[in-house]
């Protein structure tokens, strides 16, 4: 039987709504469970087979999408977060119970400062942005897929309408290399 890749993207893809106004994201409690509340849609959403990002038991990858800070509020159980790796660029916060992420804050100085990463798959509404692309697709094999049902992973996501990358999308690498390049003083800072 072919891998899963994740149940959002294994029987083909669902198209968000437009004007979804946002909704709530649930840890895997069944008492007391975190909850998250989100004051819009989100953007970006891909698939990450990173190491880093959270998956569901059996996917081979993650759903993430980013929304901006002030649209997130813990807004039950928040003593229950812990942060994963305080070291990393993304402060992914996990329930200490059930090891669900939450979501990922940037802290430090970086292109996507201001956006936390959620995982749609947390709340019951429907209407979330579907996924875009995949991303960091080859590091997969860093965590033991075998590197010889790559391209029947990559096949996969074209199947669904999905573009299959080993980093980010080329826009979101752009974004990253235009703010290190100002960073830098290559670049003007608006251009
Ligand atoms: N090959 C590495 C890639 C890790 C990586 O760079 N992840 C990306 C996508 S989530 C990132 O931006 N990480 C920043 C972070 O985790 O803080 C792995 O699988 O661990
Ligand atoms: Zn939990
Ligand atoms: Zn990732």
């Amino acid at each position: 039987m072919a891998p899963s890749l994740h149940p959002l993207v294994d029987n083909g893809i669902t198209k968000g709504d437009a004007y979804f106004p946002g909704g709530k994201l649930h840890c895997h409690c069944k008492t007391n469970p975190v909850e998250v509340t989100l004051g819009g849609n989100v953007l970006h959403n891909h698939a990450c087979g990173c190491s880093k990002c959270w998956k569901p038991e059996g996917a081979l990858f993650s759903i993430v999408a980013v929304i901006p800070r002030d649209q997130l509020s813990v807004t039950a159980n928040a003593d229950k977060l812990y942060i994963v790796d305080s070291s990393a660029a993304i402060q992914r916060n996990a329930c200490n119970e059930c090891g669900v992420h939450l979501f990922g804050r940037i802290e430090k100085e970086h292109a996507f400062k201001g956006l936390d990463f959620v995982h749609v798959e947390l709340s019951d509404e429907k209407g979330w942005q579907e996924p875009q692309f995949a991303a960091f697709v080859s590091s997969i094999i860093e965590q033991g897929f075998n590197p010889t049902g790559i391209d029947e992973v990559r096949a996969k996501f074209k199947k669904v309408g999905l573009e299959t990358y080993d980093a980010l999308s080329p826009p979101l690498m752009d974004a990253i290399a235009t703010y290190t390049a100002q960073k830098a003083g290559k670049l003007p800072s608006s251009l």
